[in-house]
């Protein structure tokens, strides 16, 4: 879309109802449909990096379904994303899942192609393994990005049965990379058990700071999302979500869940305070909706990622103005 042209909206639900036809993201059209997007959405189904339970590779096409009862305005954020920018659904990205190391290329060579018409990313995964792929991809064309990362795991451990590319793995193999920016580094809704308090003494020398999801309910979102917010000032951010970083009772649907999380309000409370962010990309994973009830976690993966776009809508806007 050129600065001049107005964005393809979602279907319109008071004319055609909202549970009919094919799912795209918010029912927005697809990529292929407009041509060029300046927010694409794309699914990553690949869930072979997991450690327990399997099923992410389900994970986008259900968040997709969810999404079809969202609305157009956002009173949150007050914007209406879909008309401020063009954001489309770029369908998935095939991987191979027998293949991790190629499955891994595979994803930064897509996005590479997707962040090279201008478009930001939202992915919906898949597993935390395509993570890595992704912040190789953003730091290509921003340099080492700020990264804030929302799950109940560090995700920063050194490889399992010596797989260095799995969803416990991402962001340690990103700081050896030097792909982060690792002045402005933040875990969020951390907690459960570790292997030994060297993950933690690990974690904090690769530069990582944690808001637990203790903290977060002690000193409430607000106050929170003011100190990332500090923390990040106007570095290129890349925001990661890992859906476990909810409560099971807010996400029952994933793989390896951990009791003591925060609520879907918390978390959609911390993003509305981020909105000043400069959001360069953002990823929503490990939605396993075999463990699902009632979409419980893919309603709460389609609201997350709905502010996600807000977000990256708004500056977009906001740049075009300029
Ligand atoms: N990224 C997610 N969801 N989980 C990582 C857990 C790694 C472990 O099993 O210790
Ligand atoms: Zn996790
Ligand atoms: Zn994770």
């Amino acid at each position: 879309m050129s600065s001049n042209e107005t964005p393809r909206g979602p279907v319109d639900s008071s004319r055609v109802p909202r549970y009919a036809g094919p799912a795209t993201f918010a029912r927005l059209p697809r990529l292929d449909e407009v041509g060029r997007a300046d927010v694409a959405v794309v699914g990553v189904p690949f869930d072979s990096g997991v450690s327990y339970r399997p099923g992410a590779r389900f994970g986008g096409n259900a968040i997709r379904e969810a999404s079809r009862l969202l609305r157009p305005y956002n009173p949150a954020q007050d914007a209406s994303p879909f008309a401020l920018a063009q954001v489309a659904d770029g369908g998935d990205i095939a991987v191979n899942p027998f293949n991790i190391n190629e499955a891994v290329e595979t994803v930064e060579a897509a996005a590479d192609d997707l962040l090279g018409t201008g478009a930001r990313l939202m992915t919906l995964g898949g597993d935390h393994t395509i993570a890595l792929p992704l912040l190789r991809s953003v730091a290509k064309k921003h340099g080492p990005v700020a990264l804030l990362h929302f799950d109940a795991h560090l995700d920063t451990w050194d490889t399992y049965f010596g797989a260095e590319y799995t969803h416990g793995t991402p962001f340690r193999r990103a700081v050896e990379e030097g792909i982060l920016d690792t002045s402005a580094l933040s875990h969020v809704g951390t907690r459960g058990p570790l292997y030994g308090k060297q993950d933690l003494t690990d974690d904090e020398k690769m530069g990582f700071g944690i808001v637990t999801s203790a903290d977060v309910y002690r000193r409430g979102a607000d106050e929170v999302a003011d100190q990332l917010r500090q923390r990040i000032g106007d570095r290129p951010l890349y925001i990661s979500i890992d859906i476990d970083c909810l409560d099971p009772a807010h996400a029952p649907g994933t793989g390896t869940p951990e009791a003591g999380g925060m609520t879907s309000r918390e978390l959609l409370e911390i993003l509305r305070g981020l909105a000043s962010c400069n959001l360069v990309s953002a990823d929503v994973v490990e939605v396993a909706p075999a463990y699902d009830h009632a979409e419980i976690t893919s309603v709460a993966a389609s609201h997350t990622a709905y502010e996600l776009t807000t977000i990256m809508s708004r500056q977009i806007a906001e740049a075009r103005a300029q």
